[in-house]
């Protein structure tokens, strides 16, 4: 088994009800994003995926939110775009464009982290099927 990670950032502005009232105010976050990717097999190359396709890949994730309302974004009609969230949506993209590249049957996201400060990180482990 080998496990990737890509590190990442994005700013974003977001509002949350039901967690806390000083959250209801809209206000922004740096979020940190470390995205991880394993798999069993390693392809000719000797790698597993190549950093540079999932780095471009995450790069089109982070376009989708960097400097946005999160709130307002289809991503997250009728969802509070919290931490936890934000690491699933971000989890399911890379997914699916992982899916696309047809790579080996076992290459998977196998986890998301999502540091809205420096020292608070929501961490979404997808289910294995
Ligand atoms: N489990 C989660 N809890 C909270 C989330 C979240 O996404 N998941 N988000 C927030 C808000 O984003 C809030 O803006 C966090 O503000 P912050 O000042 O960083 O939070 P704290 O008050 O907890 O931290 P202090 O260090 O005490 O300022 C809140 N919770
Ligand atoms: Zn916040």
């Amino acid at each position: 088994m080998f496990e990737l990670k890509v590190k990442t950032d994005f700013a974003a502005a977001h509002q949350l009800t039901m967690v806390g009232e000083k959250c209801e105010n809209l206000h922004g976050h740096n979020w940190n994003v470390e995205v991880y990717v394993a798999g069993e097999h390693l392809n000719a190359a000797g790698v597993l995926v190549d950093f540079g396709d999932i780095k471009k890949h995450v790069r089109a994730i982070m376009k989708e939110l960097d400097h946005k309302f999160l709130n307002e974004l289809d991503a997250f009609k009728g969802i509070q775009p919290s931490s936890e969230q934000i690491a699933i949506y971000i989890a399911n993209r890379l997914q699916g464009y992982l899916k696309d590249d047809k790579l080996d049957e076992t290459v998977r996201v196998s986890r998301v982290s999502a540091w809205e400060s420096a020292d608070a990180c929501a961490t979404y482990i997808p289910p294995q099927d």
